[in-house]
Protein backbone atom coordinates (compact mmCIF):
# COMPACT_ATOMS: atom_id res chain seq x y z
CA UNK A 1 0.00 0.00 0.00
CA UNK A 2 0.98 3.44 -0.66
CA UNK A 3 -0.15 5.51 2.24
CA UNK A 4 -0.79 9.12 2.31
CA UNK A 5 -2.24 12.32 4.29
CA UNK A 6 -3.79 14.59 2.33
CA UNK A 7 -5.61 18.04 3.69
CA UNK A 8 -4.64 21.91 4.74
CA UNK A 9 -1.74 21.00 6.91
CA UNK A 10 -2.66 20.36 10.83
CA UNK A 11 -5.94 18.93 9.49
CA UNK A 12 -5.22 16.26 7.30
CA UNK A 13 -7.00 12.80 6.97
CA UNK A 14 -5.25 9.14 6.21
CA UNK A 15 -5.37 8.48 2.58
CA UNK A 16 -4.29 5.43 0.02
CA UNK A 17 -3.26 5.72 -3.86
CA UNK A 18 -5.60 2.82 -5.60
CA UNK A 19 -4.60 1.35 -8.78
CA UNK A 20 -5.12 4.29 -10.84
CA UNK A 21 -2.80 6.87 -8.92
CA UNK A 22 -5.80 8.23 -7.52
CA UNK A 23 -6.18 9.28 -3.33
CA UNK A 24 -8.71 7.82 -1.53
CA UNK A 25 -10.22 8.44 1.77
CA UNK A 26 -9.48 6.20 4.64
CA UNK A 27 -10.79 8.30 7.29
CA UNK A 28 -14.09 6.11 7.79
CA UNK A 29 -11.89 3.32 8.43
CA UNK A 30 -8.78 4.60 10.63
CA UNK A 31 -8.43 7.74 12.56
CA UNK A 32 -5.01 8.33 11.31
CA UNK A 33 -1.86 7.03 10.40
CA UNK A 34 -0.57 7.35 13.42
CA UNK A 35 0.31 5.43 16.85
CA UNK A 36 -0.98 1.45 16.73
CA UNK A 37 -2.79 2.04 13.34
CA UNK A 38 0.77 1.38 11.76
CA UNK A 39 1.02 -1.71 13.68
CA UNK A 40 1.13 -5.07 11.53
CA UNK A 41 -1.89 -5.85 12.26
CA UNK A 42 -3.37 -2.64 11.41
CA UNK A 43 -1.86 -3.08 8.09
CA UNK A 44 -2.94 -6.05 7.41
CA UNK A 45 -6.54 -4.54 8.24
CA UNK A 46 -6.46 -1.74 6.01
CA UNK A 47 -4.78 -4.19 3.19
CA UNK A 48 -8.37 -6.35 3.29
CA UNK A 49 -10.64 -3.46 2.69
CA UNK A 50 -11.55 -3.23 -0.94
CA UNK A 51 -10.55 0.90 -1.83
CA UNK A 52 -11.99 1.40 -4.49
CA UNK A 53 -15.11 1.85 -2.78
CA UNK A 54 -13.76 4.46 -0.54
CA UNK A 55 -13.97 8.28 -1.80
CA UNK A 56 -12.17 9.68 -4.10
CA UNK A 57 -9.61 13.20 -2.67
CA UNK A 58 -9.80 16.06 -4.41
CA UNK A 59 -7.10 15.56 -7.38
CA UNK A 60 -5.36 18.96 -6.60
CA UNK A 61 -5.17 18.47 -3.02
CA UNK A 62 -1.89 19.68 -1.07
CA UNK A 63 -0.49 16.09 0.74
CA UNK A 64 0.78 16.31 4.03
CA UNK A 65 3.52 14.03 5.89
CA UNK A 66 2.35 10.45 5.50
CA UNK A 67 2.90 9.90 9.50
CA UNK A 68 1.39 11.97 12.41
CA UNK A 69 2.02 11.44 15.74
CA UNK A 70 5.94 11.33 15.21
CA UNK A 71 7.81 11.23 18.83
CA UNK A 72 11.35 11.20 17.49
CA UNK A 73 13.58 11.22 13.77
CA UNK A 74 17.08 9.45 14.70
CA UNK A 75 19.07 10.16 12.01
CA UNK A 76 22.34 8.67 10.74
CA UNK A 77 24.98 10.86 9.48
CA UNK A 78 28.21 9.84 6.95
CA UNK A 79 26.32 6.43 6.01
CA UNK A 80 27.59 6.40 2.68
CA UNK A 81 31.27 6.12 1.63
CA UNK A 82 31.22 9.24 -0.72
CA UNK A 83 29.35 11.28 1.58
CA UNK A 84 31.96 11.09 4.32
CA UNK A 85 34.62 11.51 2.13
CA UNK A 86 33.03 14.83 0.51
CA UNK A 87 32.91 15.92 4.19
CA UNK A 88 36.44 15.10 4.84
CA UNK A 89 35.58 12.87 7.68
CA UNK A 90 36.76 8.87 8.50
CA UNK A 91 33.97 6.55 7.34
CA UNK A 92 32.28 5.60 10.72
CA UNK A 93 32.89 2.31 12.10
CA UNK A 94 29.32 2.25 14.14
CA UNK A 95 26.46 4.10 13.03
CA UNK A 96 27.09 7.64 13.75
CA UNK A 97 23.39 8.83 15.50
CA UNK A 98 22.22 12.19 15.70
CA UNK A 99 18.29 13.73 16.54
CA UNK A 100 16.17 15.87 14.35
CA UNK A 101 13.32 17.37 16.60
CA UNK A 102 9.91 15.92 15.30
CA UNK A 103 8.61 19.82 14.62
CA UNK A 104 10.84 20.15 11.67
CA UNK A 105 8.29 17.63 10.04
CA UNK A 106 6.38 19.31 6.84
CA UNK A 107 4.63 17.87 4.00
CA UNK A 108 6.33 16.67 0.64
CA UNK A 109 5.39 19.44 -1.61
CA UNK A 110 5.69 22.44 1.19
CA UNK A 111 7.94 25.01 0.95
CA UNK A 112 11.50 24.81 2.94
CA UNK A 113 11.71 28.08 4.91
CA UNK A 114 15.15 28.71 6.07
CA UNK A 115 15.21 30.69 9.68
CA UNK A 116 16.62 34.44 10.56
CA UNK A 117 20.31 34.72 9.97
CA UNK A 118 20.46 31.37 7.36
CA UNK A 119 23.46 31.60 5.06
CA UNK A 120 23.60 28.28 4.42
CA UNK A 121 21.01 26.28 3.12
CA UNK A 122 21.57 22.46 1.95
CA UNK A 123 19.80 19.32 0.83
CA UNK A 124 20.06 15.36 1.90
CA UNK A 125 17.87 13.13 0.05
CA UNK A 126 17.24 9.71 2.44
CA UNK A 127 15.48 6.61 3.20
CA UNK A 128 13.35 6.62 5.85
CA UNK A 129 12.40 4.16 8.17
CA UNK A 130 8.94 4.74 9.90
CA UNK A 131 8.52 2.10 12.75
CA UNK A 132 5.02 -0.17 13.32
CA UNK A 133 5.86 -1.90 16.13
CA UNK A 134 7.50 -0.76 19.64
CA UNK A 135 11.12 -2.54 19.12
CA UNK A 136 13.87 -2.36 21.82
CA UNK A 137 17.26 -4.77 21.67
CA UNK A 138 15.96 -6.57 19.11
CA UNK A 139 18.39 -8.52 16.17
CA UNK A 140 19.10 -8.00 12.98
CA UNK A 141 17.30 -11.04 11.81
CA UNK A 142 13.77 -9.69 13.03
CA UNK A 143 14.52 -6.02 12.74
CA UNK A 144 11.87 -6.16 9.85
CA UNK A 145 9.20 -7.16 11.64
CA UNK A 146 9.03 -3.55 13.47
CA UNK A 147 9.20 -1.30 9.93
CA UNK A 148 5.79 -0.06 8.68
CA UNK A 149 6.93 0.92 5.88
CA UNK A 150 9.35 3.60 3.98
CA UNK A 151 9.14 6.98 2.54
CA UNK A 152 12.00 9.50 1.36
CA UNK A 153 12.77 12.43 3.92
CA UNK A 154 15.01 15.48 2.79
CA UNK A 155 17.05 16.41 5.76
CA UNK A 156 17.42 19.69 5.22
CA UNK A 157 20.89 21.32 6.98
CA UNK A 158 21.69 24.92 7.89
CA UNK A 159 25.57 24.19 8.17
CA UNK A 160 26.43 27.13 10.02
CA UNK A 161 23.98 26.41 12.74
CA UNK A 162 25.29 22.40 12.23
CA UNK A 163 28.88 23.12 12.22
CA UNK A 164 30.13 26.90 13.29
CA UNK A 165 27.99 27.53 16.59
CA UNK A 166 29.18 24.41 19.04
CA UNK A 167 27.63 21.82 20.41
CA UNK A 168 25.48 19.11 18.23
CA UNK A 169 24.11 18.48 14.62
CA UNK A 170 20.74 19.18 15.78
CA UNK A 171 20.48 23.09 15.83
CA UNK A 172 21.09 23.17 11.98
CA UNK A 173 18.99 20.18 11.23
CA UNK A 174 15.65 20.81 13.27
CA UNK A 175 14.14 24.23 11.99
CA UNK A 176 10.57 24.25 11.14
CA UNK A 177 10.15 22.58 7.74
CA UNK A 178 13.61 21.17 7.37
CA UNK A 179 12.14 17.66 7.28
CA UNK A 180 10.04 16.84 4.11
CA UNK A 181 8.49 13.43 4.49
CA UNK A 182 6.30 11.27 1.50
CA UNK A 183 4.85 11.31 -0.69
CA UNK A 184 3.97 8.11 0.71
CA UNK A 185 4.48 5.84 3.37
CA UNK A 186 5.10 2.36 1.17
CA UNK A 187 4.21 -0.83 3.18
CA UNK A 188 7.24 -3.18 3.54
CA UNK A 189 4.77 -6.05 1.42
CA UNK A 190 5.80 -3.56 -1.54
CA UNK A 191 8.97 -2.18 -1.28
CA UNK A 192 12.82 -4.23 -0.59
CA UNK A 193 14.93 -1.06 0.86
CA UNK A 194 18.22 -2.60 -0.10
CA UNK A 195 18.69 -1.52 -3.74
CA UNK A 196 16.85 1.40 -4.65
CA UNK A 197 17.96 4.35 -7.02
CA UNK A 198 17.89 7.51 -5.02
CA UNK A 199 18.91 10.83 -6.07
CA UNK A 200 17.99 15.12 -5.97
CA UNK A 201 17.76 18.01 -8.45
CA UNK A 202 18.40 21.18 -7.52
CA UNK A 203 16.79 23.79 -10.10
CA UNK A 204 16.79 21.07 -12.65
CA UNK A 205 20.51 20.01 -12.45
CA UNK A 206 21.36 16.30 -10.94
CA UNK A 207 23.62 16.82 -7.49
CA UNK A 208 22.91 13.51 -5.53
CA UNK A 209 22.59 10.03 -7.34
CA UNK A 210 23.31 6.92 -5.69
CA UNK A 211 21.60 3.74 -4.77
CA UNK A 212 20.58 2.41 -1.52
CA UNK A 213 22.75 -0.34 -2.05
CA UNK A 214 25.75 1.59 -0.88
CA UNK A 215 24.33 2.56 2.82
CA UNK A 216 27.48 1.65 4.64
CA UNK A 217 24.64 0.23 8.03
CA UNK A 218 21.98 -0.70 5.95
CA UNK A 219 18.33 -0.77 6.86
CA UNK A 220 18.09 -4.14 9.80
CA UNK A 221 21.56 -3.01 11.38
CA UNK A 222 20.14 0.45 11.43
CA UNK A 223 17.09 -0.81 13.60
CA UNK A 224 18.55 -3.38 15.64
CA UNK A 225 21.69 -0.85 16.07
CA UNK A 226 19.17 2.33 17.45
CA UNK A 227 16.87 -0.35 19.45
CA UNK A 228 20.13 -1.02 21.53
CA UNK A 229 20.15 2.52 22.68
CA UNK A 230 16.91 3.80 22.58
CA UNK A 231 13.16 1.88 22.68
CA UNK A 232 11.97 2.56 18.67
CA UNK A 233 7.92 3.52 18.93
CA UNK A 234 5.32 3.48 16.51
CA UNK A 235 5.64 6.55 14.06
CA UNK A 236 9.17 6.66 14.63
CA UNK A 237 11.13 7.30 11.50
CA UNK A 238 14.95 6.55 10.96
CA UNK A 239 16.43 8.86 8.37
CA UNK A 240 18.96 6.57 7.39
CA UNK A 241 21.20 9.12 5.78
CA UNK A 242 22.68 10.63 2.23
CA UNK A 243 24.97 9.98 -0.29
CA UNK A 244 27.58 12.30 -1.85
CA UNK A 245 26.30 15.43 -3.56
CA UNK A 246 25.23 17.88 -0.88
CA UNK A 247 25.90 21.46 -1.29
CA UNK A 248 28.57 21.32 1.68
CA UNK A 249 30.75 18.87 -0.93
CA UNK A 250 31.12 21.03 -3.48
CA UNK A 251 34.35 23.56 -3.87
CA UNK A 252 33.52 26.03 -3.39
CA UNK A 253 30.14 24.74 -1.56
CA UNK A 254 27.09 25.24 -3.12
CA UNK A 255 24.52 26.39 -0.66
CA UNK A 256 20.59 27.34 -1.43
CA UNK A 257 19.49 30.18 -2.52
CA UNK A 258 15.88 31.91 -2.39
CA UNK A 259 13.50 30.43 -5.04
CA UNK A 260 15.90 27.34 -5.50
CA UNK A 261 13.53 24.29 -6.37
CA UNK A 262 14.41 20.76 -4.99
CA UNK A 263 13.24 17.47 -6.49
CA UNK A 264 14.09 14.08 -4.60
CA UNK A 265 12.90 10.57 -5.87
CA UNK A 266 13.56 6.95 -4.33
CA UNK A 267 12.57 4.57 -6.67
CA UNK A 268 9.45 2.53 -5.24
CA UNK A 269 9.10 5.61 -3.07
CA UNK A 270 7.46 8.77 -5.51
CA UNK A 271 9.23 12.31 -5.87
CA UNK A 272 8.89 15.52 -3.48
CA UNK A 273 8.67 18.93 -4.81
CA UNK A 274 10.32 21.93 -2.67
CA UNK A 275 10.73 25.75 -3.37
CA UNK A 276 13.19 27.32 -0.99
CA UNK A 277 12.56 30.20 0.68
CA UNK A 278 14.44 32.25 3.34
CA UNK A 279 12.90 34.54 6.13
O1 LIG B 1 31.46 18.23 8.15
C1 LIG B 1 30.92 17.66 9.11
O2 LIG B 1 31.39 17.68 10.24
C2 LIG B 1 29.62 16.91 8.88
C3 LIG B 1 28.83 17.42 7.76
C4 LIG B 1 27.74 16.78 7.27
C5 LIG B 1 27.25 15.45 7.70
C6 LIG B 1 25.75 15.39 7.83
O3 LIG B 1 25.09 16.38 8.07
C7 LIG B 1 25.08 14.10 7.66
O4 LIG B 1 23.85 14.08 7.88
O5 LIG B 1 25.72 13.11 7.29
Amino acid sequence: MKLVRFGLENNERPGVVDSKGKIRDLSSVISDLEGDNLSPESLEKLKAIDIEKLALAPSDVRLGPPVTGVRKIVCVGLNYRDHAEECKLDIPEEPLLFMKAASSISGPFDDIVFPKGSEKGDWEVELGIVIGSKATNVEECSADKYIAGYCIVNDVCERAFQLEHGGQWCKGKSADTFAPIGPWLVTTDEIKPDSLPIALNRNGERMQDSNTKHLIFNVAQLVSYISKYMTLETGDIIATGTPGGVGLGYIPPKYLKPGDELELSISGLGVQRQVVRFN
